[in-house]
């Protein structure tokens, strides 16, 4: 047996072995040690080996733990009945788990689970990424590595697979993700793979182009990991012209989806009744659309369910009863679909004709019911084999229903029948010998036994034959009894190989409908999220933004997020157009700037998600991008101090806006002295202004930089509003046109409890400064000069900020 553990552990040497041996799986020697420890559970010896093991059916807990602290699994199982080998029992490693792999549904969270590979092709990063639980295939190109590692922090990357150049590269910027080297051999060959699993003879109409050899890898780690081929859907390319473009700084800045910042989008407006309705919005808010044409298609959609508020009810109480269709499909096609998953499928199937006959009532959402199919051969047939509620496996009789298979209900009745008269068999038993505590019980080793208390041992008859004997009791056998046992066992071993057998095959019936069942599952998600808009929209007071070429126009708007949790917010208006593009905005510190300019930001996201948004009335210009540079840190993993974090983001900014892009900025030139912090901010706002025309709002501590709506005629001022109360300041949070007189940081500082003494020198010290402070002169004369002494460049080229970026490699 240890030379076939060691044959097949030769070929899994980079993963954990878990080799099956009766009721256990085992490892051995260094994985042994592994297991022991990460799962904390007894490490012994066989024949000198340190072994380790998990009872079978503890399997996915413990599995979990080992993928989640890094390691790759792969099970070996026994493959045939070990009572009927001969010689040592046959055994395979049938899968190997990764974190990019999982199909279980304990082992995933709702989200997807992405499972990348990446090759480099010319110039760019051309990638692959597979949620095996699901079955989705999407195809992304990336100019620099950068921007895939910004792509992955983002996106539910839960592995990556590469040749060892690029993994070693970018190990150390994503410590989370579980990163795999592939050789060479994995990216050749790959049309053939294709064409294999997707059953077709020619590639020219799926255009993979450059993405042939990281799908063809990629089927092939698939086929690896899984052993079995699994059901993927058609590739589909993430063109970044589809969507507007959110890089990771600016999902984390607006708060969109969960990640350290806590309070965010998704989670106010996830409403949705289905896990597969969650997965959707969360790709809707991470990729808001670029398409007018598309935006509109969703917002009739959401327009129809907001009217029809009780059509909106209806089918959203219908899909509390629609279960996770795209991980069933799933299952199926790798043949570990439960019975419970065929019993979800088919209530699923009974709801849709309901959801069918609602939308029906709607002329704008008729068009979708009719993309909707309720398969009622297939409900049928589920119905007539599987029992409501059935065990988690077939093979104890408790799975296909009566009436379906004349066989197996001849054995179930002929094992009722044993069970019964071997009750009446210990009935008899106990009167016929007197003992009243006589038992019949069952175990694995000796089978079915008569227990008798040790004190009535005297009363057992001469044609007991003892079995065992336990501290209180002793176990005994008689001629009867092993013919009972014998009937019954046979009876349970052909009803375990009898439903085994016709679940599999209604497995694969089943599985013809696949492609249908995934379609549905698609339409079922959206019909999800479109009518989630209208329910939040409902229960938010949110309205239908329109669009219009290039103005801005929010009358009080809201901030999604930060409205939720106050028990009053102030809306604020917003006016934007081709000319009037930059804002300034002033204010004391905890008057609302940030949040001010996040509100806009969020409202062009839901707007062009196909939501509708916090606000009286929104009409918004479709955006290709925003950018966003908030807040202070620093990048340690990467050695850039925080200045140097915030230039990047800047020189980013400034090489890649367009005229069409949102750029929000919360500070800019803090980290450094405040003259070359003023300088910087003040030559970039005109950049952007006059060079980029992109629509900007700056909320800064500067108020020199007001000056420049001096300057140019499309920059305005914007100041939040401040009352002094006799007992101090009182932020009213209103957005109005001006500057702002004073920055009350001081008046911050005492309202946080800085001491009364510290506060009352820091006023004197700054009524010094003010007046000493010569900035201003400086300032005017900057403005005089201002005009002439810009020197128009085109863009900054891209290789200056790769330089730039090296230079300030150095600085500390
Ligand atoms: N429109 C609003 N209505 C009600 N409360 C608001 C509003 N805007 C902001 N607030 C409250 O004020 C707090 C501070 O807001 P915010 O962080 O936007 O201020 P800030 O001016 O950017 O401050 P700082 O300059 O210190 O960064 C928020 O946490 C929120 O509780």
């Amino acid at each position: 047996m240890m030379k076939q553990y060691m044959d097949i552990k030769r070929n899994y040497s980079d993963a954990i072995l878990l080799f099956r041996l009766g009721d256990f799986y085992e490892a051995f020697f260094e994985d042994a040690k592994i297991i022991s420890k990460v799962l904390n559970i007894v490490l012994t010896r066989r024949q000198d080996a340190p072994m380790a093991g998990i009872p079978h059916h503890a399997l996915d807990n413990y599995l979990k733990k080992l993928i989640d602290s890094g390691y790759k699994v792969a099970i070996c199982e026994q493959m045939e009945d070990p009572s009927q080998a001969k010689g040592i029992v046959r055994r395979e490693v049938t899968r190997v788990i990764t974190p990019g792999t999982l199909i279980e549904d304990e082992m995933l969270s709702q989200d997807n689970n992405y499972l990348m590979t990446v090759d480099n092709a010319e110039e760019t990063f051309q990638t692959v990424l597979v949620d095996v639980s699901t079955g989705e295939v999407l195809i992304k190109t990336f100019e620099k590595i950068e921007d895939l590692i910004d792509f992955v922090k983002v996106s539910s990357v839960s592995q990556i697979l590469s040749k060892p150049e690029i993994a070693e590269f970018i190990k150390d910027k994503l410590p989370k993700i579980f990163i795999e080297k592939l050789d060479d051999w994995y990216f050749e060959d790959a049309k053939e793979k294709i064409k294999e699993t997707y059953d077709v003879i020619s590639l020219e109409h799926m255009e993979l182009g450059e993405a042939v050899k990281v799908l063809g890898a990629t089927l092939k780690y698939l086929e690896y990991t899984l052993m079995s081929s699994i059901k993927l859907s058609m590739p589909k390319f993430l063109t970044e012209n589809k969507w507007m473009i959110l890089d990771s700084r600016t999902v984390e800045n607006l708060s969109l989806v969960p990640g350290e910042r806590g309070k965010n989008l998704y989670d106010i407006l996830n409403k949705t009744k289905t896990s597969m309705g969650a997965r959707t919005l969360k790709k809707w808010i991470l990729q808001p659309l670029k398409d007018l044409e598309e935006i509109h298609l969703r917002q009739k959609a959401v327009e129809a369910f907001y009217a029809d508020r009780i059509l909106m009810n209806e089918v959203r109480e219908y899909l509390n009863g629609v279960f996770d269709l795209e991980r069933i499909a799933t299952r199926l096609s790798y043949r570990k679909a439960t019975p419970k998953d065929l019993v979800s499928l088919k209530n699923t199937l009974e709801i849709i004709p309901e959801i069918i006959s609602a939308l029906k009532t709607n002329e704008v959402l008729e068009p979708i019911s009719d993309e909707l199919n309720d398969f009622p051969e297939l409900r049928e047939l589920i119905d007539k084999a599987i029992k409501d509620e059935p065990s988690a496996a077939p093979g104890d009789g408790n799975v296909i229903k009566e009436g379906y298979s004349m066989e197996l209900d001849e054995y179930r009745s002929l094992l009722l029948h044993s069970k019964e008269k071997m009750e009446e068999f210990a009935r008899r038993e106990r009167e016929r010998t007197g003992i009243q505590k006589l038992k019949v019980g069952y175990n694995q080793v000796f089978g079915y036994y008569i227990e008798v208390p040790k004190g009535q041992v005297n009363f057992v008859p001469d044609y007991y034959t003892r079995r065992q004997t336990l501290v209180n009791s002793e176990r005994y056998i008689t001629p009867e009894l092993k013919e009972f046992e014998d009937k019954i066992l046979s009876a349970k071993e052909k009803i375990e190989v009898i439903e085994k057998k016709l679940f599999e095959e209604l497995c694969e019936k089943v599985s013809e409908y696949l492609d249908n069942i995934k379609r549905v599952a698609k339409i079922l998600s959206e019909i999800d999220v479109l009518s989630t808009f209208a329910y939040d929209a409902h229960v938010y007071g949110y309205v239908k933004p329109e669009f219009s070429k290039d103005k801005l126009v929010i009358k009080n708007g809201r901030h999604a997020v930060v409205e939720r949790f106050l028990s009053e917010f102030v809306p604020n208006d917003t006016y934007m157009d081709r000319n009037i593009r930059m804002y300034i905005i002033t204010g004391p510190n905890m008057s609302g700037k940030s949040t001010y300019i996040r509100q806009v930001g969020l409202i062009a996201v839901m707007a062009q998600m196909g939501s509708y948004v916090p606000a009286e009335y929104a009409t918004l210009p479709v955006f290709d991008r925003i950018f966003t540079r908030m807040g202070a840190r620093d990048d340690i993993s990467t050695g850039k101090s925080t200045f140097l974090v915030e230039m990047s983001e800047v020189a980013l900014i400034l090489s890649k806006a367009t005229e069409n892009s949102l750029v929000l900025l919360d500070e800019v030139g803090r980290g450094t002295s405040t003259f070359d912090g003023i300088s910087i901010a003040w030559a970039m706002s005109e950049y952007i202004y006059s060079d980029l025309k992109c629509k900007t709002m700056f909320a800064t501590h500067f108020t020199e930089l007001t000056e420049l709506a001096d300057v140019y005629n499309g920059i305005r001022n914007l100041t939040i509003e401040v009352e002094e109360t006799r007992s101090g300041v009182v932020f009213v949070h209103k957005v109005v046109e001006g500057v702002a007189d004073k920055s009350y940081g001081v008046e911050v500082a005492a309202i946080a409890g800085v001491p009364e003494g510290v506060v009352e020198r820091a006023r004197e010290i700054l009524d010094i400064i003010v007046e000493k402070s010569d900035l201003e002169k400086k300032i005017r004369i900057v403005k005089e000069g201002q005009l002439k002494k810009i020197k128009r460049k085109r863009k900054i080229p891209e290789g200056q900020i790769k330089l730039f970026e090296m230079r300030g490699g150095n600085f500390d």
